[in-house]
């Protein structure tokens, strides 16, 4: 077996009013170098880690058995860059990596579309498993058993990351929200969520970011639940952002800006004292999605 290493981005979910379609990629990575051993051997961060109940390898041997092929044995070295429960898709990356693990162990040849089938069977919604597969600006939906995806290009703005460090499980933000919502709550969220498309297509970054503030899906429900939630906000607002959101189900928030002018925001809001726990990162969008070196 000739070693590789599998590389996905990190993902932001939702990008504001797109709740459970729309996903950013993010130059934050998960990498895995597989070796070949002879026994399975699992190391995270340099440190020894049982396969048993292992997520990322669970799922490898989950998409062999549907297969109907065993895993050979092998090293996985893991480094992630991604903070885990944080908004930040860790564990849709961890799900496609997973996938990816089993594709090339087992000369599965999966099609990118394969991939997301899979990785959103898995997660639930295609929101993050798509652009960490693809790159880039997604937007997907499930329809009639299939996914169908878009892939906006070139999103001329910069991103900046307020990563606090609390953990928040994307499942208990998710029990947050309202089971349904009424036809003229739901029509008029529908449209600011399509003009938000819209914008984003146009390249009307402003109009764009102003839209993302006035999410009605997901926001209102799950502000209470994230620290510094109108702070951060309003702060970011005064000093360039077109707008503010939350990053997948929180507690991560991420401003949109010019392009050029990340790093000033990034450190702009460095310096503001009640954010001082938080890691504040300007984060490039990553457009090539996942990648596998020899
Ligand atoms: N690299 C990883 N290795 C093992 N488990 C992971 C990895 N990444 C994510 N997970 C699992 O996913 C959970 C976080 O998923 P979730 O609550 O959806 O948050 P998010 O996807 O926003 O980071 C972690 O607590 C862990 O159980
Ligand atoms: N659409 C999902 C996105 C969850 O993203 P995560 O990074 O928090 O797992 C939601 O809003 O629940």
């Amino acid at each position: 077996m000739k070693p590789f290493r599998i590389s996905v981005p990190a993902s932001s979910g939702n990008v504001g009013p797109g709740f459970d379609s729309t996903g950013l990629a993010l130059g934050l990575y998960l990498h895995l170098n597989v070796l070949e051993a002879n026994s399975l051997q699992f190391y995270s961060d340099g440190e020894s880690i049982s396969t048993e109940n292992h997520f990322i390898w669970n799922i490898a041997e989950h998409i062999a058995h549907k297969h109907g092929i065993t895993l050979p044995a092998c090293k996985v070295q893991e480094a992630n860059d991604i903070p885990l429960a944080r908004g930040l898709g860790s564990s849709a990356s961890a799900i496609v990596a997973g996938i990816e693990l089993a594709n090339q162990l087992g000369n599965l040849h999966l099609t990118p579309e394969q991939k997301l089938q899979y990785g959103t069977e898995i997660e639930g919604h295609p929101d993050n498993v798509a652009p960490s597969i693809y790159g880039g600006l997604i937007i997907s939906t499930v329809f009639e058993e299939k996914i169908e995806h878009i892939q906006l290009k070139d999103i001329d703005v910069d991103i900046v990351a307020y990563i606090p460090n609390v953990e928040l499980k994307t499942s208990v933000s998710r029990n947050c929200l309202p089971d349904s919502y009424k036809r003229d709550y739901a029509a008029k969220a529908s449209a600011i969520s399509n003009l938000t498309i819209a914008a984003l297509y146009s390249k009307d970054y402003k109009l764009a970011g102003k839209l993302m503030e006035e999410d009605l899906f997901h926001e209102p429900f799950r502000s209470e639940l994230i620290p510094n939630f109108s702070y951060i906000r309003e702060e970011a607002k005064k000093h360039g952002a077109f707008g503010t959101i939350l990053s997948g189900a929180g507690p991560t928030m991420l401003s949109i800006t010019s392009k050029g002018k990340g790093a000033t925001l990034q450190r702009y809001m460095s310096n503001l004292s009640l954010l001082a726990d938080y890691q504040i990162k300007y984060i490039p969008i990553d457009y090539q999605g996942i990648t596998i070196q020899d």
